[in-house]
């Protein structure tokens, strides 16, 4: 049995700052914020949760979806009821190494609290499998949540650690088999910055910076135990409202510029060049070729346009479809991920060279990430811009596209600026 109720909130900005950090306090903490900054979940702490095995991760979790919908007894509608969570891009490479730990196979999360933000209200669900505990969900959120520690803002001595040298050698070998194997037309090879720090990271601080210094992304959050992961990604995999699907083919990389006419070039420049708009065709090629089988309408508008975020801008083609009756969500999910976006080109050949050529595990990074709710709707985003952050160590990942035309320092600059949205945070 799970039963749910619902509650209006008129928080202000300083007792949302406290009810997150007192969350952060918990073992389960998951944030979902999109990039319009129109809908916000927010769960504290967890009734259940899921943990794939890596093989069957999407169906497995569709079915957990199920199964819950089949327990709640609630006057609470489907639609204000979600899970939260990751899944991981992968199964995990021979020789890689995990820093993963309960994360690695993807985790989702049924709240035990949970905040929805629309442009209309915000409302506090409170789920549980036993009895509520009072008849005032806002004293039951109360007494759930740990006491406000103390936070002190520290000075940092930051340590970083890549491996570019060994990483670009990487790329240089992808691009020679990019170049002999005809079969082969792309592969997103990403790599890590470690940064490390004398005392632990301070979450909440990281969460109000994401905040404060990236609008128009999305804000992925998701801590399970010690472990955090965070994302600020500018790219959609799906959203499902209904039978309506929208998606996105995001590729191809500039730098941004302070000088909106400097900006505007780099824009402009990056619309023209060759090698950046076959990348990027690439995948929308791939989601077209995925979305014929499950849909029964689908526009993709030519020619791509530029998505803009921080640091860098990319081009974008933005997909909308009708989703046959037959197919979830989770479905989508499953023939979409991951995109040549993220993967390569044919992902079959692309997928073994990521895991040879990678020694660290991706994990959370670059999977779909987001939320489903119990009536069935959902969005997940792909999960870049991102880092997992363990008490003094925060593992950063960042990947680029290479095909045949790819230049090695070039993409190593490239990954360099890709980093930057998760290095702000840290600094
Ligand atoms: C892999 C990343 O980004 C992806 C790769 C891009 C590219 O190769 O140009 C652009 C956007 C993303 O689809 C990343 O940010 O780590």
């Amino acid at each position: 049995m799970l039963q749910a109720r619902k509650t209006i909130l008129t928080w202000s900005a300083t007792q949302w700052h406290d009810y997150e950090q007192r969350g952060l306090q918990l073992d389960n903490y998951a944030v979902f914020e999109n990039a319009a900054g129109s809908l916000g979940w927010i769960g504290f702490g967890a009734v259940a949760t899921y943990t794939p095995t890596a093989a069957n991760a999407f169906t497995e979790v569709a079915a957990w979806l199920t199964q819950l919908q089949a327990e709640l007894t609630s006057v609470v509608a489907p639609q204000d009821i979600a899970i939260l969570g990751g899944f991981s891009f992968t199964a995990k490479g021979a020789q890689q190494q995990d820093a993963w730990g309960a994360l690695a196979n993807g985790y989702f999360v049924l709240p035990r609290f949970l905040v929805k933000k629309t442009a209309a209200q915000t409302v506090l669900i409170e789920l549980t499998q036993a009895e509520f505990a009072t008849a005032d969900s806002l004293a039951d959120f109360e007494a759930f949540l740990p006491p406000l520690a103390s936070e002190n803002p520290v000075a940092r001595a930051l340590v970083q650690t890549e491996q570019a040298t060994q990483w670009q050698q990487a790329v240089t070998e992808v691009v020679q088999q990019l170049q002999t194997d005809p079969q082969l037309e792309k592969v997103v090879l990403a790599r890590t910055l470690q940064v490390s720090s004398q005392q632990p990271f301070v979450v909440s601080q990281l969460l109000t910076t994401l905040r404060q210094t990236h609008a128009a992304v999305y804000h992925l959050v998701l801590k399970v135990a010690d472990q955090v992961f965070i994302s600020a990604t500018p790219e959609r995999l799906v959203a499902l409202k209904g039978r309506q699907l929208a998606t996105a083919a995001v590729a191809g990389t500039a730098p941004r510029a302070s000088d909106p006419v400097a900006d505007e070039a780099l824009g402009a420049a990056l619309l023209r060049d060759a090698k950046n708009r076959r990348e990027q065709q690439i995948v929308v090629t791939a989601i077209r070729q995925q979305l014929q089988n499950i849909t029964t309408t689908l526009s993709v508008p030519t020619p791509p346009r530029l998505l803009k975020s921080q640091q860098v801008q990319h081009l974008y083609t933005p997909i909308t479809a009708t989703l046959q009756a037959s197919v979830d969500l989770f479905g989508v999910v499953a023939a979409l991920h991951p995109t040549p976006a993220l993967g390569g080109q044919p992902a079959a050949l692309a997928l073994p060279l990521i895991q040879r050529l990678e020694p660290q595990y991706r994990g959370l990074f670059g999977a779909p990430f987001g939320y489903a709710t119990l009536a069935g709707d959902g969005e997940f985003a792909v999960a870049i811009r991102s880092m997992l952050v363990q008490q003094k160590t925060a593992l950063l990942f960042a990947g680029a596209g290479i095909v045949a035309a790819s230049q090695p320092a070039v993409e190593v600059r490239e990954t360099a600026l890709k980093f930057e949205p998760m290095l702000q945070l840290l600094k």
